[in-house]
């Protein structure tokens, strides 16, 4: 699929001027102890939605008349706060598409979309500011990771919190807290092009956690790795949908990483249905 670069909308004219300037932004405040990261997170999930993303007969027309193409023909799908669901289906059967309604990138044709407990699409938007939802409410993980290669890895990862409005220190605070998490901490103040492969990867996940969003939506994020370092990402997806109560949806044609998914979606001809136990073995045994 083709990436919507995450660069796009990240003209160098828009960030704050601490940044174009290159000094360092924010105060150096002690970081979250482990014990209060999990009282958070447990605060949170004594309060969380059942259900992180629900869609309910979604559709997608693009075009009309005789060039009409129905892409979606009615997709239900549901993902639990925490759960990573893969979802996979030959070229042209609608994932990028489905990804892309469910990002608030394309707007469906019909059908409803509940995202973190909120209705945000019953035929037609609910929701008034579609950037804020995507910059707030969803985290997006890519095939490459696209960081700012003049930011170092703290700030690549601070970046959104801050123009989501988090006061400096905080946003700081937070991209710590997840480079911790990742186990690139060490790296926080490197330049992406010192990063590996592997690292640059973690820093994009980081980032795609930064504002704690319900859902994260990963398109392919495992395709250029070998197996060890694909199942590494999937671990790390896996850990921190638990640690931080994330849906996560992994679109990928990658037989790697089939065994580590407990619920697989595959989309055929624009409906999606749910695989079986024995399908998933199958898939698993690369069957
Ligand atoms: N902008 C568009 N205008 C018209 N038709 C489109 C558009 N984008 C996608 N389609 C069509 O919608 C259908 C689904 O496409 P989509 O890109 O969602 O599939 P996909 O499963 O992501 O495929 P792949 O794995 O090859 O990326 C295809 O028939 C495609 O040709």
């Amino acid at each position: 699929m083709r990436c919507a670069g995450w660069s796009r909308s990240s003209s160098s004219a828009c960030w704050p001027a601490r940044w174009r300037s290159g000094r360092p932004c924010g105060s150096i405040r002690p970081r979250r102890s482990g014990a209060e990261v999990k009282a958070r997170v447990d605060a949170e999930k004594a309060t969380e939605p059942r259900v992180a993303i629900l869609l309910e007969g979604v559709r997608k027309r693009y075009g009309r008349g005789d060039t009409a193409v129905d892409a979606l023909k009615g997709v239900d799908m549901r993902v639990a706060p925490g759960e990573v669901v893969g979802l996979i289906g030959p070229s042209g059967s609608g994932k990028s598409t489905l990804l892309k309604c469910l990002g608030a990138v394309i707007e469906p044709t019909a059908g409803r979309m509940t995202l973190g407990g909120e209705l945000i699409y019953d035929d037609g938007w609910k929701i008034p500011d579609l950037r804020a939802l995507r910059r707030d409410r969803i985290g997006f993980v890519f095939q490459a990771p696209y960081l700012i290669p003049f930011l170092d890895v703290t700030d690549n990862v601070a970046l959104l919190p801050m123009l989501a409005g988090r006061p400096n220190s905080e946003a700081r605070d937070r991209a710590r807290e997840l480079l911790d998490a990742l186990g690139v901490s060490h790296r926080a103040k490197a330049q992406p092009s010192e990063l590996s492969g592997g690292e640059q990867q973690r820093v994009a996940i980081a980032r795609a956690l930064a504002n704690r969003p319900p859902v994260i939506l990963a398109d392919e994020p495992t395709a250029p790795l070998d197996s060890e370092r694909a199942l590494g990402v999937m671990k790390i997806l896996e850990q921190m949908a638990g640690q931080y109560r994330t849906a996560i949806i992994v679109v990928t044609h990658d037989e790697k990483i089939m065994p580590t998914f407990r619920r697989i979606y595959q989309i055929r001809d624009g409906r999606t249905a749910e695989l079986s136990e024995a399908e998933r073995a199958g898939l698993a045994r690369g069957a």
